[in-house]
This record gives C-alpha cells, sequence and structure tokens, in this order.
C-alpha cells in the first residue's frame, strides 16, 4: 500500500501529534512550536484521528477537519495528515507499527498533552507504544499532577528523562519518556464547541 505523507529523510526526528482536532486550535500550534524546540525535531506531524477510541462521539468529518488544521498550520516543519484514515486505523499502537514499516529508518516520537499521559493505561496496547517509541509529554492547565500520578508515569518512571534532556529524546532508545513543563494555554476544542466556533450540525 502506497501511503500519502510528508516527505522525510531516514534518519530524521519526526513527532507525532495524533489527535481530534476538532476543531484545532491555539493550544495545538502552541505545544507543537514548543515541542519542535524542546525535543529538537526535524518535523512535526499533526496525525488527525479518524476518531478517538476512547471517545463516545465521533468527530466532523475528516475533510473538514484536515481543512481546518491545514488553515491554521503557517510553521514549515509542521505538516497535517490523514495517515490514520488512509491506514484505516484509529488505534495509536497500530498506527505506529504500519508507519515504522513504511519509512524505516525515521525516528518517531509520540506526543501528547499531560491529560493524555493520565489515562495513558487505558490505550490499547499502551505498553507497546512505550516500548516502540519515545513519548514527549506536554503540560496541560489542570493535569500535570494527574500525568505525574497516572499508572504509565509510575510503570515507566525509570524510563523517564529529566526535562533538560528533552533534546536528546528522539535519539533515546525506547522506553524513554519527558515531561515538559511549556507555559501553559487554556484553550480546548470542547470549549470552543461549546462557544459554538465550530458548529455540530456537521458532525460525523
Ligand atoms: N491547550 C493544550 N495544552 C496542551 N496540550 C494540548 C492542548 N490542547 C490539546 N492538547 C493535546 O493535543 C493533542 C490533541 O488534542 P485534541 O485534538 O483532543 O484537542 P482537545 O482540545 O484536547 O480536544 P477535546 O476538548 O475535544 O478533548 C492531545 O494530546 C492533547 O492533550
Ligand atoms: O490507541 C488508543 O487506544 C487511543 C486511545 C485514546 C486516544 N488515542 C489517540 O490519542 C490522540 C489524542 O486524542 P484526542 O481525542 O485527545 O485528540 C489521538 O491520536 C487518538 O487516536 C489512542
Amino acid at each position: 500500500m502506497t501511503l500519502r505523507l510528508p516527505y522525510v529523510r531516514p534518519g530524521q526526528v519526526v513527532g507525532l501529534l495524533g489527535g481530534s482536532f476538532d476543531p484545532p486550535h491555539q493550544g495545538h500550534a502552541h505545544i507543537s512550536r514548543e515541542a519542535l524546540k524542546r525535543f529538537g525535531l526535524d518535523q512535526l506531524w499533526w496525525l488527525v484521528s479518524p476518531g478517538n477510541p476512547l471517545k463516545a462521539h465521533g468527530p466532523a468529518p475528516m475533510e473538514r477537519r484536515i481543512t481546518a488544521c491545514r488553515a491554521m498550520v503557517t510553521h514549515p516543519r509542521i505538516h497535517v495528515t490523514d495517515a490514520e484514515a488512509q491506514l484505516g486505523t484509529r488505534y495509536t499502537a497500530q498506527s505506529l507499527r504500519a508507519l515504522q514499516v513504511a519509512r524505516p529508518g525515521v525516528r518517531f516520537v509520540w506526543l501528547m498533552g499531560a491529560d493524555n499521559l493520565a489515562q495513558f493505561d487505558q490505550w490499547q496496547d499502551w505498553r507497546d507504544i512505550m516500548e516502540r517509541v519515545p513519548v514527549a509529554v506536554l503540560a496541560r492547565p489542570g493535569q500535570r499532577i494527574s500525568a505525574r500520578m497516572s499508572k504509565a508515569a509510575r510503570v515507566y518512571g525509570a524510563a523517564r528523562l529529566p526535562a533538560a534532556s528533552s533534546h536528546s529524546l528522539g535519539h533515546r532508545g525506547p522506553p524513554a519518556w519527558c515531561f515538559v513543563n511549556v507555559p501553559m494555554l487554556a484553550v480546548s476544542s470542547t470549549r470552543l464547541r461549546a462557544k459554538g466556533e465550530w458548529p455540530q450540525s456537521e458532525r460525523g
């Protein structure tokens, strides 16, 4: 199967920010810029999810979210991809396996906000994710403590890198993860939907 993916050379470090992006917002743009700086990434891809397996309601149609993401991303090293729709995957562990097969030699790093680390042990094959790629966690308002106390943080406590070493994360062998305290933006898709800034009628 030929995947349409952003161009990347073997050896480069690519951060994957998986998300519903329903809608995309300044918080996504902000953590992406911070992640590029803090984790020494060559590129960062917004991996737009066909639908978070843990969320009860499906998001807006893929095309609409992809278009909104592309309109928001202006950084030359940040790219938007529908790879999971092409692959027919929505579980992160499966997507990572497929991307590693499709782009051998590329160093993928999984990125997420602290809210996702807090419930990471509910994800399918979450230990496989930790053993497969380095994981970068970015602070999110109200979530720092729950993330630090989470099962994933406890189980993989010995694999945690100090924030001062965050630049080397992409070159570490997994398991390796790092939590960075970036300046926080209290914006969320939930809040934007509630304010009517992303009309619900077109949701999937
Ligand atoms: N303001 C933010 N600060 C830190 N991380 C964030 C922020 N907004 C989103 N993220 C992270 O970006 C990724 C994609 O987020 P997502 O598309 O679910 O947006 P969201 O605002 O969390 O949406 P929702 O409110 O619908 O759950 C997740 O890993 C999430 O933790
Ligand atoms: O693989 C899983 O079991 C899993 C469970 C929950 C969330 N995820 C992924 O986590 C990313 C963030 O999801 P969201 O809805 O918080 O933006 C997105 O890529 C989801 O597919 C993945």
